[in-house]
């Protein structure tokens, strides 16, 4: 093969390796797009596609591969001419290696029409990212692309700008737009809010052009009139796509471009089979990208059947972490009691003001935990019973900050681009990998900052093990938030607010408040600052296992020494029942330290009793003392969650009739290496796409639910939503380790633990027939 090397958004393409079952017609290729760190205009951004260290070099590079024909590459080189050139040796082996400069992504120098550059400018896109650098010249060929490329890393441009690029020289060869003219192209995508999303993406790029967004739970009305008037793009959700085809109002014989967003999401929502109606009625000759996380069977067959000759780029890369650099992942052990009362304070402490979106498995849940939040915080339920005019209300409210929480089931996971989300919380484990990369990549877009706290209980150690191993991350493990730290989180939250008081507005306060500073002095300010936190009563202490209020969590430590045996729950009861037995009665939740080299264990009890326990002489060996930080404690019971086991449950409800036994999730399956991406999609594979969640979903979402709108009140932590009002049942099913009633109001005064000498349930230490103390 010919050789030139030159400047080029190239920067090596080597191969990685020969595809087992087809060498003789392609060979994978690793392909670098190197950036320089100096003038490197992503450096922001790098966290969205890990811009990594090159070897040899000091620049800043991301990785794409690619598999090309042999031929390919030569189309690549002609088409890359006037971007910079591309350097193919000998070996047929792609490598250059200078960098790219700044001009190279600067939608100025890529040929697009002064109109698209300027309404792109306009919106903040000056630089292309590079999931659009990579496509770009491909995709201006008319190749056939499959790609994938990490949350919010402006996947939608990437096939946005290269047909909006084709679109205009089409209309230019044509002259202006007619009336009743056909689409050109059409988008498709699993959700309503994904395709609402691509089309305003589509609508302001190119405001000239005219689109229409077709989707369910809505009337047909205003669809077909805009279809009717002409429109260049149509992007849309298959069932109601397929209504207007078959009622004739949609025509695709001169579409001309298809993309299809989210390719496996169409899979897990049940629309495989509208899609591959739909692509049967394109016009064969067409250009189409296909845009995809996972490669299961069904999108790999239909890669094989619709696409022709794809290119594949992939630049989330093989052992790489599959999420955005910027988002900071933390972990936070709870128990199913205390999730609730712990929310708050993770969105004061770690949203920072801004926007959050807590994801929970269940609509019902989504709505409860809303409503519980309610008292603190605005927020709003969106999942699948809601009506599609409340889910876009509540959608455009969240997006203009009218509500700050986001309580969501997995329907808003994928591809909504919300900006400045600053934290995710898993309220509940996801079902895969796949589903955690979506729900986290929901902040951290366009290369900014964010937080991604997983909630797990003791039990669940294990599997957020397996999602650090599958994702290719770590979390930071964290404590629920202190009260010293909700405190000064809520503190800095309302200054911020006071440098958006108007000014005549402060004049009028002035006089009360120079008089309040001459009577009370600082204390006036801060008396200001705790009413306007929500602290006007100051907060009570609370447990730092199950954030119970009222309790406090004691640690008890044993010199090994000391000490006949290890520590269990029944010695720690043992234990306190000599030494004050009142703690004995009132101790609530127990759990054992995980630390080889320390015996320890933490456990709760109501304030007072604790104050009075830590007054109390020790035997030798023995301390306990109040801790603000649980140390890493011990699993407790068998995990229990569908990780690994099923996709998502909501996805398992709205297709129960199709898949009444709950089939494991190939999704799982789906999510590996990016090597097994690569070969997935062009490996002649058996084509096991078996569709577990196989019912077709058309318009989806029918039973309406409205949800109000909310407004924050209320002093924090003094509302009735302890988790003790909920106790007793919470207690039992998640405390396996002690064996006491949860009450801490004594309900059950009886002893329930064992005896710290002999080992014997119902008797205390000091009630022993042994009479000898020897601990
Ligand atoms: N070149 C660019 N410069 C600045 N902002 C951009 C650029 N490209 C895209 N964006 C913005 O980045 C955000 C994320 O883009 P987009 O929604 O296309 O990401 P995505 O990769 O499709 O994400 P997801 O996988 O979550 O669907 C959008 O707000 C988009 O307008």
């Amino acid at each position: 093969m010919a050789c030139s090397s030159s400047t080029v958004g190239v920067s090596s393409i080597c191969p990685i390796a020969a595809h087992p079952n087809d060498y003789a017609k392609r060979t994978v290729y690793h392909l670098s797009l190197h950036f320089s760190a100096a003038h490197n205009p992503l450096r922001a951004f790098s966290s969205g596609v890990r811009l990594g260290s090159a070897s040899g070099s000091s620049s800043n590079s991301f990785s794409a591969s690619a598999v090309f024909t042999p031929n390919s590459s030569v189309l690549s080189e002609e088409a890359f001419k006037g971007l910079g050139g591309l350097g193919i040796e000998e070996d047929g082996v792609l490598r250059d290696v200078e960098s790219v400069s700044v001009d190279e992504l600067d939608i100025t120098k890529l040929g697009l029409s002064q109109r698209l550059v300027e309404t792109l400018e306009k919106r903040g896109i000056t630089q292309l990212f590079p999931i659009q650098r990579a496509v770009l010249v491909p995709a201006l060929e008319g190749r056939d692309i499959i790609a994938r490329a990490k949350t919010g890393t402006g996947k939608t441009l990437a096939f946005g700008i290269p047909i909006l690029k084709g679109l205009d020289e089409a209309s230019q060869e044509r002259g202006s737009l007619r009336r009743g003219r056909l689409p050109k192209v059409l988008v498709l995508a699993p959700t309503r809010e994904l395709a609402k999303q691509v089309e305003k993406e589509f609508k302001e790029s190119a405001p000239y052009l005219s689109t229409a967004c077709i989707y369910g739970g809505v009337s047909y009305l205003t669809q077909e009139t805009s279809l009717s008037r002409g429109v260049d793009i149509v992007v849309g959700t298959p069932g109601r796509i397929i209504d207007l085809i078959n009622n004739n109002t949609l025509k695709l014989g001169e579409v001309q471009y298809l993309v299809l967003d989210e390719a496996d999401q169409m899979l897990a929502v049940g629309f495989e089979e509208d899609v591959e109606v739909i692509l049967e009625k394109l016009p064969k000759q067409r250009q189409s990208m296909l845009f995809s996380a996972t490669m299961p069977g069904w999108v790999k067959k239909l890669a094989r059947k619709f696409l022709k000759d794809p290119l594949t780029i992939d630049l989330v890369g093989d052992q790489e972490e599959k999420l955005a650099e910027g988002i900071k992942l933390f972990a936070l052990p709870t128990t199913a009691a205390s999730k609730r009362t712990i929310l708050s304070d993770l969105v004061t402490v770690y949203g920072r003001g801004g926007k959050a979106i807590i994801f929970t498995q269940t609509k019902r849940d989504a709505d409860e935990v809303s409503m519980a939040l309610t008292n603190s915080i605005a927020s709003e339920a969106l999942h699948g019973d809601i009506s599609q005019h409340q889910r876009e209300r509540t959608l455009n409210a969240f997006r203009q900050g009218k509500f700050t929480v986001l309580v969501a089931t997995d329907v808003a996971a994928r591809g909504l681009d919300i900006p400045n989300v600053d934290l995710i919380i898993h309220y509940e484990l996801p079902n895969d990998p796949e589903t955690f990369v979506h729900r986290s990549g929901r902040t951290g877009r366009a290369g900014k900052e964010g937080a991604a706290i997983l909630m797990f209980t003791g039990s669940q150690r294990r599997t957020v093990k397996s999602l650090e191993r599958d994702v290719g991350c770590r979390f930071e493990f964290i404590s629920p938030p202190s009260v010293q730290e909700v405190l000064e989180s809520s503190a800095a939250q309302v200054v911020a607010t006071l440098g958006v008081v108007h000014p005549n507005s402060i004049e009028y306060f002035t006089p009360t408040a120079q008089k309040l500073i001459e009577e009370q002095g600082v204390n006036a300010l801060a008396a200001a600052l705790a009413t306007l936190s929500g602290f006007s009563q100051p907060p009570s202490t609370r447990s730092l296992i199950t954030h119970e209020q009222g309790v406090v969590t004691l640690q008890l430590t044993r010199d090994s020494a000391y000490s006949r045996g290890y520590l269990s729950a029944r010695s720690v009861t043992g234990f306190l029942s000599d030494v004050y037995p009142a703690a004995a009665d009132e101790i609530g939740k127990i759990q054992l330290v995980a630390d080889e080299n320390v015996q320890g264990a933490v456990f709760d009890l109501p304030e007072e009793i604790a104050a009075e326990l830590l007054k109390k002489e020790l035997p030798p060996g023995n301390a306990i003392a109040k801790i603000t930080k649980l140390p890493p404690l011990q699993d407790d019971a068998p995990a229990r969650d569908f990780y690994g086991r099923f996709s998502n449950n909501e996805r398992r409800s709205s297709s129960s009739s199709s898949s009444p036994r709950g089939l494991p999730s190939n999704d799982r399956r789906s999510f590996r290496s990016s090597s097994d991406w690569l070969s997935d999609v062009n490996e002649d594979g058996d084509g096991d796409d078996e569709n577990i969640f196989g019912n077709k979903r058309r318009g989806g979402y029918g039973r309406s639910s409205s949800s109000s709108s909310r407004s924050p009140s209320g002093n924090r932590w003094n509302g009735n939503n302890s988790s003790r009002s909920r106790g007793g049942g919470d207690w039992l099913i998640n405390d396996r380790s002690s064996s006491r009633s949860p009450s801490f109001g004594g309900r059950d005064r009886g002893f329930g633990g064992a005896c710290f000498k002999c080992g014997r349930a119902g008797h205390r230490a000091s009630d022993c027939p042994n009479s000898r103390s020897d601990y």
